[in-house]
C-alpha cells in the first residue's frame, strides 16, 4: 500500500504540475465592466443609441472590452487598430455572424449574404453577386433609371416649391430610394403603387414600404431565444414571433408573385426579345436556368437576397442624404462652399448628371464627411468568433459575438484633428477612399463581410445629393423647432436614421 503511494507521488505531482502550467497560460479575458446576474450588461445598452453607451464604456474599459448580454459573451471594439486585428489580420476567424432569430427567418434560414454563416455556400453566393449584381460595369447599366428617378424627385420637389408647400425630405428619400431599387430588382416601380394602401382620408402609403420598415425593425428586435435560450417560449407570450411569421409570409408571398411574373415574361417572349436594361431579378433567373454553378442555387436564395437589396439599398442611401443636409444646414459655410463648386461649374444645366458629379470634388468630400461623423450602420453588422483566439494578449472565446463601433472609431481624437467637427476639407487631396483598408473610418465595414455594394451606395447618395444643392437652397421650416429639426439624435433600429423628419423649405435657384 505505502509502496504503490510512493510510486504514484510523482505522477501526482506531475499531473498538478500541468494544471498549474496550463492555468497560467490561458489568458484573461478583455477588461469590461461588472455585470448583474441574469441579464449581464443588457441594462447598460441605450436603446436607440448602443453605439454611444458603448462609447462611454470603452472610454473607461478600454478599445476592446468584454460584456455579457444575458447568455451571450459578447466583445466590443473601438479603436483603429484593434479594428484591424479583427477585420484584417483575423478576418477569416471572425467572418460569420450569429444566427439571431429576425435575420434567421428573413433570410430564409441564412441563404442571404448580409447573415448567413461564413462557408463554402456564402462564398460563391458572394462570388455570384460580386460579378453580376455589384460589379462596376451592373451599376453603370442601372445608371439611366438612377438618373430617371433623381429627375422624378426634384420635379415632386418643384411642384411642391411652386405650391409653398414644406416639405418631409426624410419621407421624400425614402420614396426615392424604394422606388429606385424597385425599379433595379425588379424593372418596375408598379409594386411600389399596387402595394398603396388608404391609412386615412386622402392619406395613402405604400404597403411594401410598411413590410420592408416591419421587417428592418425585426432584424434588430430583441427576442428572447438570442439571449436567454431557456425563455424562448416568452417571444410567442409577447406576440413578437407571430410578427415575424406573419412579415416573413407577407414579403414570401410578395417575392413569389414578382418572380413569377418575371417568369411568365419571360417564356412569353421566348427569351429572343433581351430588356433594355435587365432587373436583378432577370438576372438571377437566367442564373437558375444556367446549371453550370457550383452550388444549389434555389429560389429561396433570391427571395433571401432580395431581403438584403431591399433594406440596405433603401435605408443606408437615404438615411446618408438625410444626414448630409442635417449637417449641411447646420454648418451654413460648407454648405455655401459645396453650392458654390456645384453652380459654378454646371449653373447653366438643369440636372447633374452621373460624369458631371466626378468632376465635384468637394462634393464627394462632403459625403464621405458625412459617413464619418454619421455611418448608417454605427456598429456596422454583429460579426461571431468562429474558434478560440488571442487579440492583443486577451483570450476570445469561440462563438463571442463581436460588435465594432465604427461610429465610435471615427470620432477618435487620436485619430481625428477637431473630431466632432464637420470638415470636408479633412478628405479633400487625402487618398481615403472608404473601401475598408483605413481602419480610422469604415463606414462600410471592412475585410470578407464589407459591404459589396459601396460603389452603387456612393453613387445613388452623390448623384441626388448633387441635384438637391443644384436645383433649390434650403431652408428650416419656419413652423418647426430648429433646434429639433437640426439635431442629430437617432431612431432605434438596423439603420441609424435621424429621430425627427427633416421638415424643410426648397426655394429654387436664382443664381
Ligand atoms: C450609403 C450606403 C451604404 C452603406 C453606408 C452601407 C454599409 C454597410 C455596412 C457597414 C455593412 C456591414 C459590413 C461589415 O460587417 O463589415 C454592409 C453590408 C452589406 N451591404 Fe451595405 N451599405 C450601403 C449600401 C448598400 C446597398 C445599396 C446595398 C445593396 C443594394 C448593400 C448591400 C449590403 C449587403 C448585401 C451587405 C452584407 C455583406 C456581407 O455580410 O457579406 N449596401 N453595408
Amino acid at each position: 500500500m505505502v509502496l504503490s503511494v510512493v510510486l504514484s507521488l510523482p505522477c501526482i505531482f506531475i499531473f498538478i504540475f500541468f494544471i498549474v502550467i496550463s492555468q497560467k497560460r490561458k489568458l484573461a479575458a478583455p477588461p469590461g465592466p461588472p455585470s448583474l446576474p441574469l441579464i449581464g450588461n443588457l441594462h447598460q445598452l441605450h436603446h436607440s443609441s448602443p453605439h454611444r453607451s458603448l462609447w462611454q464604456l470603452a472610454k473607461r474599459y478600454g478599445p476592446l472590452m468584454s460584456l455579457r448580454l444575458a447568455s451571450v459573451q459578447t466583445l466590443v471594439v473601438s479603436s483603429a487598430q484593434v479594428a484591424k486585428e479583427i477585420l484584417k489580420t483575423h478576418d477569416l476567424n471572425f467572418g460569420t455572424r450569429p444566427a439571431f432569430v429576425g435575420p434567421r427567418k428573413l433570410s430564409y434560414n441564412g441563404l442571404d449574404l448580409g447573415f448567413a454563416p461564413y462557408g463554402p455556400c456564402w462564398r460563391e453566393l458572394k462570388k455570384l453577386c460580386m460579378i453580376h449584381l455589384f460589379s462596376a460595369h451592373r451599376v453603370q447599366s442601372f445608371r439611366s433609371v438612377r438618373e430617371d428617378e433623381v429627375a422624378q424627385m426634384l420635379r415632386k420637389l418643384s411642384e411642391q416649391e411652386a405650391s409653398g408647400t414644406v416639405v418631409n425630405l426624410t419621407e421624400i428619400l425614402m420614396s426615392f430610394t424604394s422606388s429606385l431599387i424597385c425599379r433595379i430588382a425588379f424593372g418596375k416601380k408598379k409594386y411600389v403603387d399596387e402595394y398603396e394602401e388608404v391609412v386615412e382620408k386622402g392619406k395613402r402609403r405604400s404597403r411594401l414600404q410598411v413590410m420592408l420598415n416591419e421587417a428592418q425593425a425585426l432584424l434588430t428586435e430583441f427576442f428572447f431565444s438570442d439571449y436567454f435560450p431557456l425563455l424562448g417560449w416568452v417571444d410567442w407570450l409577447t406576440g413578437k414571433r407571430q410578427r415575424l411569421e406573419k412579415t416573413f409570409k407577407e414579403l414570401d408571398a410578395f417575392y413569389e408573385r414578382v418572380i413569377l411574373e418575371h417568369m411568365d415574361s419571360a417564356m412569353a417572349k421566348d427569351g429572343d426579345d433581351e430588356k433594355e436594361v435587365q432587373d436583378i431579378i432577370d438576372i438571377f433567373l437566367q442564373l437558375l436556368r444556367d446549371r453550370s454553378l457550383s452550388f444549389h442555387f434555389t429560389v429561396d436564395h433570391i427571395k433571401a437576397v432580395l431581403m438584403n437589396i431591399f433594406i440596405a439599398g433603401t435605408d443606408p442611401p437615404s438615411a446618408t442624404i438625410v444626414w448630409a443636409m442635417t449637417a449641411l444646414l447646420n454648418n451654413g459655410e460648407v454648405m455655401r462652399k459645396v453650392q458654390g463648386e456645384v453652380r459654378s461649374l454646371f449653373g447653366e444645366k438643369d440636372f447633374i448628371n452621373e460624369d458631371d458629379v466626378e468632376r465635384l470634388p468637394y462634393l464627394k468630400a462632403v459625403v464621405k464627411e458625412t459617413l464619418r461623423l454619421f455611418p448608417p450602420s454605427p456598429l456596422l453588422l454583429p460579426r461571431e468568433a468562429i474558434e478560440r483566439c488571442s487579440i492583443e494578449g486577451y483570450e476570445i472565446e469561440a462563438k463571442t459575438l463581436v460588435y465594432v463601433n465604427a461610429w465610435a472609431i471615427a470620432r477618435d481624437p487620436e485619430n481625428w484633428e477637431k473630431p466632432l467637427e464637420f470638415c470636408p476639407e479633412r478628405f479633400l487631396g487625402s487618398e481615403m477612399e472608404l473601401k475598408g483598408k483605413e481602419f480610422e473610418v469604415l463606414p462600410f465595414g471592412s475585410g470578407r463581410r464589407m459591404c459589396p455594394a459601396k460603389h452603387m451606395g456612393m453613387v445613388n447618395v452623390e448623384l441626388s445629393l448633387a441635384n438637391l444643392l443644384h436645383s433649390f437652397d434650403w431652408e428650416v421650416d419656419p413652423g418647426s423647432d430648429r433646434e429639433d429639426m437640426l439635431d442629430t439624435e437617432v431612431k432605434p433600429g438596423i439603420t441609424m436614421h435621424k429621430k425627427t423628419d427633416l421638415y424643410l423649405v426648397p426655394k429654387k435657384r436664382t443664381t
